[in-house]
C-alpha cells in the first residue's frame, strides 16, 4: 500500500538527531536523462549500480560485504547531487542525504545513522572532505572547522566499513576538493569502488542542454552554434549556469540565445 503510494516518486530522508526522517513529500522522479553529464559517465555509473544490485549472491558466496562505494568529485553546480537523486529514482531507491560538514555530526552519530538507513535507499554523504582537515590546511580552512564536533577521518573509514547489509547498500560520496582526499590518502583506503569526475561543461553537454530546452526544427544546428560560441570564450561554465541562462531566455528567439552568450558569466 505504502509502496503503491510512492510509485513514480523518490523518498528523500534527512537525519534528525539519530534517526532518518522523510524530508517533505516524496518527489516526482527526475528523469535521469535530464541531468546531462559528459558522454558515457551516466551510463557507466548506472550500469555499475544495476550490476551490483542484481548480483547479491556473488557477494554472499565470497563473504564480501554487500556494499558499493561511489565518489563523484568536481566543482559546484555541475550536477553531482541532482544526478544521484535522479539515479535513486531510476533504481527505485530512496535517498538518505547527510552533509559531513553539518554542525554536531560526530563519528558515533554517523555510525548510528549509517547502520539505521532505510533499506532500498542510497546513502549520500556530501562534502566528505570535511572529515579531512589536515596539518597542511591553511588557517582559514582550519578556522572553518574550529569548535565543530566533527567527523574524523578514521571515524569515517570505520563507519563506511560498518555499512553492510543483506540488502544492496549503495553509498555515494561527493566532494568539491578531490585534492584534499588525495592528500589524506583516502583514495588508497579502497572505500571507493567507482570514481567519476562531474565537471565543467563539455561542448557535448552544452549541445545536449540546448536540445532539452529548445525543440524547434533547427535546434540541432543552433545547438552546435551555441556550443561553439560558449567554448570560444575559453572559460569554465557549469551546467547550473547554462540552465540559469536558458531560464532567463525562456521567451527569447534562438538568435538572441546564441548571440547573448557573453551574459552567461554575468547572470
Ligand atoms: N549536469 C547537469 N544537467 C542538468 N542540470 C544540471 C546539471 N548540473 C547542475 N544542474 C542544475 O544546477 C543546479 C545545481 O546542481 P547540483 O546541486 O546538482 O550541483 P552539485 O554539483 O551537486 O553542486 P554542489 O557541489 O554545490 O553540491 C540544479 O538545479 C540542477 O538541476
Amino acid at each position: 500500500m505504502a509502496l503503491k503510494k510512492h510509485e513514480g516518486k523518490t523518498v528523500m530522508y534527512t537525519a534528525m538527531g539519530s534517526e532518518w526522517r522523510p524530508f517533505g513529500h516524496p518527489r516526482k522522479r527526475r528523469p535521469i536523462s535530464s541531468v546531462v553529464l559528459d558522454q558515457g559517465v551516466s551510463e557507466r555509473i548506472l550500469r555499475d549500480c544495476k550490476e551490483f544490485i542484481s548480483n547479491p549472491t556473488w557477494y554472499m558466496d565470497r563473504g564480501i560485504p554487500y556494499r558499493r562505494g561511489y565518489l563523484l568529485h568536481g566543482p559546484p553546480g555541475c550536477g553531482k547531487s541532482s544526478y544521484i537523486t535522479a539515479l535513486a529514482g531510476e533504481l527505485e531507491f530512496g535517498i538518505c542525504v547527510l552533509n559531513l560538514s553539518e554542525r554536531g555530526l560526530t563519528d558515533d552519530r554517523l555510525n548510528h545513522l549509517l547502520s539505521m538507513a532505510p533499506v532500498q535507499s542510497i546513502i549520500l554523504l556530501e562534502d566528505i572532505d570535511a572529515a579531512f582537515v589536515s596539518r597542511e590546511d591553511t588557517p582559514v580552512q582550519k578556522a572553518a572547522y574550529e569548535g565543530l564536533n566533527r567527523v574524523t577521518f578514521s571515524g569515517l573509514l570505520n563507519c563506511l566499513d560498518g555499512v553492510a547489509s543483506t540488502e544492496a547498500r549503495i553509498v555515494f560520496m561527493t566532494t568539491n576538493y578531490l585534492e584534499r582526499l588525495i592528500r589524506s590518502s583516502f583514495n588508497k583506503t579502497r572505500r571507493v569502488d567507482l570514481k567519476e569526475y562531474i565537471g565543467w561543461c563539455s561542448p557535448y553537454q552544452i549541445e545536449q542542454m540546448y536540445l532539452r530546452f529548445y525543440k524547434n526544427g533547427n535546434a540541432r544546428t543552433e545547438a552546435l552554434e551555441f556550443a561553439k560560441r560558449v567554448m570560444s570564450f575559453n572559460k569554465n561554465i557549469s551546467p547550473a549556469q547554462i540552465q540559469g541562462y536558458f531560464m532567463f531566455h525562456k521567451q527569447a528567439t534562438p538568435k538572441d540565445v546564441i548571440e547573448n552568450t557573453k551574459l552567461l558569466w554575468e547572470l
